[in-house]
């Protein structure tokens, strides 16, 4: 199985892209991983069609064959337990996963249409990089937890 990241803007703030390097580092130990950066709708930004614009940036991506787990904070929340458990199902089912977090404007409906699944880090809203970082960590935390090594306390 092959995780691929599919994330709307790139990380320029300095502020995460490090972290989210390093854990995808840690990641990659365990499973096939890349992170994919996709560009921002800046012409319509902070409208529909910004949105709209960046969900089929998103879909282009996607491969057919791929299970689509969707980012959103109304999506199903898991303990970190719970979560290293549904990889454990994705590794079982054999498909590749790609896994989408929007911009700032969240998710177009096709995107949200598509979605295999629907995974919350918490009911939370967070900044798009920093559930982009939240993520690499809770699923290098997922590989631990399933390796029964010492990371998840
Ligand atoms: C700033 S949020 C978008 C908020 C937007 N108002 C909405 O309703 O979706 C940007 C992206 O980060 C991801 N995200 C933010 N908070 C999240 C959470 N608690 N759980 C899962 N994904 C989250 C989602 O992919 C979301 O599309």
């Amino acid at each position: 199985m092959k995780l691929r990241l599919l994330a709307i803007g790139k990380d320029r703030s300095g502020l995460y892209a490090p972290a989210v390097a390093e854990y995808g580092t840690r990641l990659a130990r365990y499973v096939k991983f890349e992170l994919v950066e996709l560009p921002e709708a800046k012409k319509h930004a902070g409208t529909p069609r910004a949105k709209d614009e960046e969900g089929a940036t998103l879909l282009a991506k996607v491969d057919p064959r791929e299970r689509v787990v969707v980012l959103d904070e109304r999506g199903k929340e898991y303990t970190s337990v719970e979560l290293a458990r549904r990889v454990e199902g994705w590794l079982q089912g054999g498909r590749d996963v790609a896994l989408l977090i929007g911009g700032s404007d969240g998710l177009a409906p096709e995107v949200l249409a598509r979605a295999d699944e629907k995974l919350a880090l918490s009911r939370l809203t967070l900044a798009h990089r920093l559930a982009r970082l939240v993520l690499v960590e809770q699923l290098y935390r997922a590989f631990t937890i399933l390796r029964g090594e010492p990371y998840h306390k």
